[in-house]
């Protein structure tokens, strides 16, 4: 005889409403539990909401809570081809009267995820203009045993502060919009105007200005390739001394993690731009299952890897898969460290919840434009010679599982 695991529902509150607490919210509520999510904005996208206001937030972004979260940009497009990026059972399809492109602007990725979020019906959980201020550990047993979670939070145009108690919390809460800011030499004395790309819009404000975008990333290429339309100088760099400039202006466009809503004694710490300690990426060992991340590493194809972070994390609160030791765990995260190898993630996540693996054409259409990108950076997301490969993908129940008629959005696939 079989016997089935005896599982339970929990209280969950999921802090965000980007695509990594979208999908922990469809996932939790699909194992039963009772969610709420808390997001600070009046709209579900999290980075893809783009928000133009950004004349009240420090050029630097050092308040402590940002005013704006949205780091992109008016002429932003994709990096990643649209066909990497959907949810497993919700393809990113092509719509006609949208923005058909393969690398489509930001607009289009939020109306995907507003799409997924009236699809599965996932507005009913969401608290809107609800910022969360606070989380601490309420009754902490042995390594996490019975660990409930104080939530502390306030809607916005409201000053009174809601406390409530959940079971677990899931952070979702993104990490593109906390600026971190390079160490250069003369920066605290620098009188010209300078800001970090969190705050960066449209190029007019640099009309004939001479600029120094700092950081050669993506967003860096992308911004002083628009910059050379309008500016007078544009220098793009990757390490400077600001005393030897006589530049008006410059940009830098480093991230970093932050929680300042989060209180958990010590226990997980942001250092050297990594948090930890993190069991895969997820879950700190002495506060697991009951405190997880979703969307913590960089580097990788994000949303099927937030869904499948999302599932484990609703299998594990309903008792129906276990989390090994705090030991093994611990020692898993030194493994990590040690090896800072980032390969085979999704599907190593996978495998904990018996989801599928990442489909070959997904990683080799994600690969394909890095080269691209790396060889055309100007003309990469207009001009590729992947066509086989998105043929495949076309193909494959990725995106035939929908039949176009069922679809109430969407138009077939061009
Ligand atoms: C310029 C730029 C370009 C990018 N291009 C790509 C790309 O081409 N492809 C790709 O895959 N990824 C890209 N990304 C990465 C992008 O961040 C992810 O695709 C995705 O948005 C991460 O989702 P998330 O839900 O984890 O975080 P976010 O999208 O950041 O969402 C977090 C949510 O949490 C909310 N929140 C934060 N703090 C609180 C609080 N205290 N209380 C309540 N709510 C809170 C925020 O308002 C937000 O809605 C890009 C990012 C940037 C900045």
């Amino acid at each position: 005889m079989v016997s089935e695991r005896k599982t339970c529902s929990k209280h969950v509150g999921v802090i965000g409403a980007g695509p990594s607490g979208l999908v922990a919210a469809r996932e939790l509520r699909e194992e039963g539990h009772s969610v709420v999510v808390f997001e600070q904005s009046h709209e579900v996208g999290g980075q893809w909401l783009y928000n133009p206001n950004v004349e009240n937030e420090d050029p630097l972004g050092k308040d402590t809570f940002l005013k704006v979260h949205s780091s992109m940009y008016a002429s932003l497009r994709l990096t990643s081809p649209r066909e990497i990026m959907g949810f497993t059972d919700f393809p990113f399809l092509v719509k006609k009267g949208r923005d058909m492109r393969r690398f489509p602007g930001h607009r289009e990725l939020l109306l995907y995820l507003k799409d997924f979020c009236e699809w599965f019906g996932l507005r009913e959980l969401i608290r809107f203009n609800t910022r969360v201020e606070y989380v601490g550990m309420l009754d902490y047993g042995e390594f996490g045993k019975d660990l409930r979670w104080v939530v502390r939070s306030k809607e916005e145009k409201c000053e009174k502060v809601v406390e409530e108690v959940f079971d677990a919390v899931v952070v979702a809460t993104g990490h593109y919009s906390r600026p971190r800011l390079p160490s250069i030499i003369g920066m605290e004395a620098w009188k010209k105007k300078q800001m970090h790309s969190h705050v960066y819009r449209v190029p007019e404000p640099f009309r004939n200005e001479a600029v120094v975008v700092v950081g050669n990333s993506l967003s860096g290429q992308d911004i002083s390739m628009e910059l050379v339309d309008v500016a007078k100088h544009i220098y793009l760099s990757a390490e400077m001394d600001l005393g030897s400039l006589q530049t008006p202006s410059y940009i830098a466009p480093g991230i970093s993690y932050s929680f300042p809503f989060l209180d958990t004694k010590g226990i997980v710490v942001v250092d050297d731009d990594r948090v930890g300690p993190l069991y895969e990426h997820s879950f700190p060992p002495s506060l697991a299952p009951s405190l997880s991340f979703v969307g913590i590493p960089r580097k990788l194809i994000g949303f099927p890897f937030f869904e499948s972070q999302a599932k484990w994390i609703a299998q594990l609160l309903s008792g129906k898969k276990a989390l090994p030791s705090w030991d093994d765990m611990m020692k898993s995260i030194k493994e990590f460290y040690h090896s800072r190898d980032a390969d085979g993630y999704c599907d190593k996540y996978g495998d904990h919840i018996g989801f599928p693996h990442l489909e070959e054409w997904r990683k080799e259409l994600c690969l394909s434009a890095l080269r691209n990108a790396d060889t055309n950076l100007e003309t990469y997301r207009d001009s590729y010679d992947d066509l086989e490969l998105l043929q495949e993908a076309h193909k494959s129940p990725h995106f035939t599982q929908l039949e176009p008629k069922s679809l109430p959005f969407s138009d077939p696939i061009n």
